[in-house]
Order: C-alpha cells, then structure tokens, then sequence
C-alpha cells in the first residue's frame, strides 16, 4: 500500500469521526462563513514571484521539520515577506497539523490560505470555510473524476478556489475539468519521496493555458524558479525550505528580494 493509500483509509475513518462530533449545520454557524474570501489564482496571475509559503511541522518523508514555532509568527512572517498565499497542512497524523493551526493563521493574516489536507468528503469542503480557508486541495490520484467534479463544484459554490494536484500524465487527463482554477504538480514521487524538477517540466505542455500552473514540492532556491517560469510556471509551493529555519519569514523574505 503506498502512502497516499494509507493516508486515505485513516482520514476515512476521522471524517466519519468529526461529522458525528461537529454536524455540518454547526459549521455553517460560523462567523467565517461569511467572510468574503480572497482568490489565491488572481494574486499568482498578477505576481512576479508565486510564492505560496507553507506551514509544516512534519511529513512522512520528514519525521522533523520544526515543532518550536508558532502558526501566529509563521503567518505574519509570511505576510510581512510578501508571499501570496499561505498553505497550512490540517492532518494531524502525518504532517502533525490541525484545523486550529487554520483558524490561528486566518486570525493571524490577510493571506489567501490554502486548506492543504486529503480531501474525500464535502464536510471538509465545509470545515474548511468554516475555519476561514480561502482555497482548497484536491489531490488527483485518490479521487475519481467524478469526485473531482463533485467536490471542485461545491467549492466554487462556496467561493472557495481549487488547486488540483497531480503526479503523472494519467492523473492530468483524468482531472481537467472547468471547475479548477490551478493545476499544481507535484515534484515529489510519492514511492521513494525522491524530488525531480523534470516532472513539473515534463507536464507543463500538458497543462490548458486556462489554468494557473502551479509547482509543488521540493524548491529549495530561487534557480529552481527560474528554471520552471519559462514553462509557464506562476505558483511555487514551498514547505520545507522555509520551516526548517528557525524564522520561516526572514526566509521567505530573502527568498523574495533575490528572485525579484
Ligand atoms: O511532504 C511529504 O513528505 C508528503 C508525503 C506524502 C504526501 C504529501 C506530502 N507532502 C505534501 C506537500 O504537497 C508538500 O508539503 C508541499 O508541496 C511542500 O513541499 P516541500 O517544499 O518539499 O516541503
């Protein structure tokens, strides 16, 4: 079973869990519900640089990144850099995050905030207005495209915008559809955890102009950037890079300076 598989079949059990816990008429009392929310695809379309900063303390290919700081300085840092997003990792098994390090990002900044989790159920879809996300994931190769059409169209209903994710060719095919707003490979091979450039590069021609072409995974200097904009490349997905400093937003601030 690769690691996806298992991930799928845990969170499975804990959406079942939260939904018996917190019913769904409970998160749409939230305040956050009505919060007009902000297009993270509009800020990369208008961005010189593309950068979605990412708030991670572990990984399963990582048992340590960082554990020390706080969401509240990592969002500010973030902000103050001038990124033009945030990603915060919700699972808490294997990545060690929950949705309270949403809320205290959405209460800490006026980033668009990607909902980064392993989406298989609308609830979360709700869960992740409700906690004052702005964007959210959805990872090809555990949802059929059926799936995909369901979830990306609730999501739009409920201003949310989309980012796709996809490994490989077949999972591109399957997914693209009018309901996305940006197409995000992902560079990391979910076998060996090995990182390749090469996969965003050899998937770009594959990718509708219509869509905001996003990379993930793996960057960790600003060569890498330039090596992929020429590919059409606006949004760069970064965890690890940044969180492994003891000041992810001094990072990402002179990530920024040297790419500009
Ligand atoms: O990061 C992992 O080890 C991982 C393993 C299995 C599924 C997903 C995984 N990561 C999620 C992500 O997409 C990354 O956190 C994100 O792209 C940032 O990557 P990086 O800059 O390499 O931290």
């Amino acid at each position: 079973m690769n690691i996806l598989d298992k991930i799928t079949l845990d969170k499975r059990k804990e959406v079942e869990l939260r939904k018996s816990l917190i019913p769904t008429s409970q998160l749409e009392q939230s305040v956050l519900f009505e919060r007009p929310t902000v297009s993270l695809s509009d800020k990369l379309r208008n961005s010189k640089t593309g950068i979605i900063a990412e708030h991670k303390r572990r990984s399963p290919s990582k048992s340590v990144i960082n554990h020390t700081l706080s969401v509240q300085d990592v969002a500010q840092g973030y902000e103050d850099a001038g990124v033009c997003g945030m990603s915060v990792l919700t699972d808490g098994k294997y990545f060690g995050g929950s949705l309270d390090d949403l809320l205290t990002a959405r209460a800490s900044c006026n980033l668009p905030l990607l909902r980064k989790e392993f989406i298989i159920d609308e609830y979360q879809l709700l869960e992740a207005k409700a906690y004052g996300a702005d964007v959210i994931l959805l990872i090809a190769a555990i949802l059929t495209r059926e799936e995909i059409k369901k979830y990306s169209e609730f999501a739009k209903s409920l201003n949310l915008d989309v980012l796709l994710e996809v490994h490989n060719e077949e999972e591109l095919h399957k997914s693209i559809m009018p309901s996305l707003d940006m197409l995000g490979v992902n560079n990391r091979n979910l076998k060996t955890f090995d990182v390749s450039l090469n996969t965003s590069k050899s998937l770009s021609t594959l990718i509708p102009n219509d869509f905001v072409k996003v990379s993930e995974s793996g960057i960790s200097n600003t060569e890498a950037i330039k090596e992929l904009q020429p590919y059409g490349y606006q949004g760069f997905l970064i965890g690890e890079n940044f969180m492994k400093t003891d000041n992810p937003g001094a990072s990402a601030t002179a990530f920024i300076k040297s790419l500009l």
